[in-house]
């Protein structure tokens, strides 16, 4: 039997964006706490309903302990609108945490920074798997994008849709932000690749524990200057070498330089991190 909006009841918005609204909800039934994004899709092209479709099948493909549950869809064609339902995820965003460290003065532990990253990581190794031969590679990590449940473990969303929302339709248009984390093959209009996540995994890395960007600039052409040279601060003392270490390795200009998924997790303090971790 499909969802229907009546199975739900909206408690709150809890965030917007270019993608949508998030909200939080309550399933009838059970009282369960899930969020829907909801979505208007009139205005995008046949081909742009398509890719959301593709990807939302893709979404519903990806189990694993850090990435977001998807539970539902709804579709309401009276109102042109998809509400994709997954799972709720207490500890809210990384980017409303790194606000919130700025505005307070705090900053995060050497070991939440270590947990962060192993959890994206084993995250990203699993929608980079291939499933039924199709990469979905994330293309906009970033910390607006990654959640925390009520134990602060990764929960990865909103994947995938972001091809659908960058492409050139009146989304487009919509899509707001500055490219932080836009990696060298993408400045220079190379194509996206897994190593692109990697690039973005430590740029997002960086930001949680430096609570900046590596690269920053008032305008676009600085800030793809500043990628392409791919010089940046080291992170602030208090974090160790190796925490720095690693970051850095993740943010190198050439591709081919940056680790891949099984050679981060192979790193020997990754193993000590993750073992501590279970
Ligand atoms: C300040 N942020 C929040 O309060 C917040 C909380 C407590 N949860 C969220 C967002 C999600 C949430 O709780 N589950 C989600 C699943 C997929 C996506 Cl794309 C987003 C979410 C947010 C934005």
């Amino acid at each position: 039997m499909p969802a229907s909006l009546d199975d739900f009841q909206v408690i709150s918005t809890i965030g917007t964006g270019s993608y949508g609204t998030c909200k939080k909800i309550c399933r009838k039934k059970d009282g369960k706490i899930l969020v829907w994004k909801e979505m208007e899709y009139g205005s995008m092209t046949e081909a742009e309903k398509q890719m959301l479709v593709s990807e939302v099948n893709l979404l519903r493909e990806l189990h694993h302990q850090h990435i977001v549950k998807y539970y539902d869809r709804i579709i309401d064609r009276t109102k042109a609108m998809i509400y994709i339902i997954m799972e709720y995820c207490e500890g809210g965003d990384l980017a409303t945490l790194i606000a919130a460290n700025k505005k307070n003065g705090e900053s995060i532990t050497e070991d939440f920074a270590w947990k962060i990253l192993i959890q994206t990581t084993l995250a990203l190794k699993e929608c980079h798997r291939r499933k039924n031969g199709q990469a979905v590679l994330h293309r906009d990590l970033k910390p607006a994008n990654v959640f925390l449940d009520k134990d602060s473990n990764v929960k990865l969303g909103d994947f995938g849709l972001a091809r659908v929302l960058h492409s050139e339709s009146s989304f487009a248009q919509t899509y707001v932000g500055t490219p932080y984390y836009m990696s060298p093959e993408l400045v220079n209009n190379l194509s996206y690749n897994e190593k692109s996540d990697i690039w973005a995994l430590g740029c997002m890395m960086y930001e949680l524990c430096a609570l900046s960007p590596p690269f920053t600039a008032s305008n676009q052409s600085e800030l793809n200057r500043k990628i392409r040279l791919g010089d940046f601060p080291r992170l602030p003392l208090k974090y160790s070498i190796e925490l720095d270490m690693i970051i850095r390795k993740m943010i190198q200009v050439e591709v081919a330089q940056r680790p891949s998924i099984g050679s981060i997790l192979a790193d020997p303090l990754v193993q000590k991190r993750r073992e501590a971790l279970e």
